[in-house]
């Protein structure tokens, strides 16, 4: 299906003042509410990688994993869940960031990846990047290589896509939203 970020962007909805005063939220519950955006979505991500050297798919919590769940199995790769602190049994790794709410912390589970292997990251959205940078930090503890960082939505007022670039991490959003937008 061919993309049209006119039709994307019209579904993701601004809440302002969620979850906290000064937040605009973006939501994207009416995205996935909708069958043919998702699939824009769904085909334009598994287009640009399905030629690629990934290895594995790295998919965030919790809005992460479905995007995750649906390029892990379209492209046939192994699924690492990037999970909230607390969430994931056995051995662990932990890395903390500050988002746009608050101080989180991200874990991945040591066996995960061995070393060696190219990690295509996915989430929703890139607001300061705090999170799709702490994830990275957890792929190279273990050894393997994000090949690139994917979301839908790009906030680059907060700074986010930025601070990946200078951390050379590439970095690709399907759209973006401007802070008055
Ligand atoms: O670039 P950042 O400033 O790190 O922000 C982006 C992150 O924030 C949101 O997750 P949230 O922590 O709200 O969790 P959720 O997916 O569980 O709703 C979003 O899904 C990203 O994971
Ligand atoms: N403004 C925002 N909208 C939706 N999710 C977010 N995660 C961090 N900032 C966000």
């Amino acid at each position: 299906m061919i993309f049209d970020e006119y039709t994307i962007k019209s579904l993701i909805r601004p809440v302002p003042d969620f979850p906290k005063p000064g937040v605009v939220f973006r939501d994207i519950t009416p995205l996935y509410q909708s069958p043919r955006a998702m699939r824009m979505v769904a085909d334009s991500l598994i287009q640009r990688y399905v030629e690629s050297p990934v290895t594995h798919i790295g998919a965030i919590d919790a809005r992460g994993f479905l995007l995750g769940a649906v390029l892990a199995y379209e492209l046939n790769k192994p699924l690492v869940l990037f999970r909230k602190a607390g969430k994931l049994p056995a051995d662990t790794l932990s890395e903390s960031y500050t988002s746009e709410y608050g101080e989180c912390h991200i874990e991945v589970q040591r066996d995960a990846l061995h070393g060696g292997e190219q990690v295509l990251l996915l989430d929703d959205l890139i607001a300061t990047g705090g999170t799709f940078l702490a994830a990275a930090r957890l792929i190279k503890q273990l050894g393997a290589e994000v090949y690139e960082a994917a979301a839908i939505i790009d906030l680059p007022d907060l700074g986010g896509s930025r601070r990946m670039q200078d951390a050379d991490i590439p970095t690709f959003t399907l759209c973006a939203f401007e802070e008055n937008e």
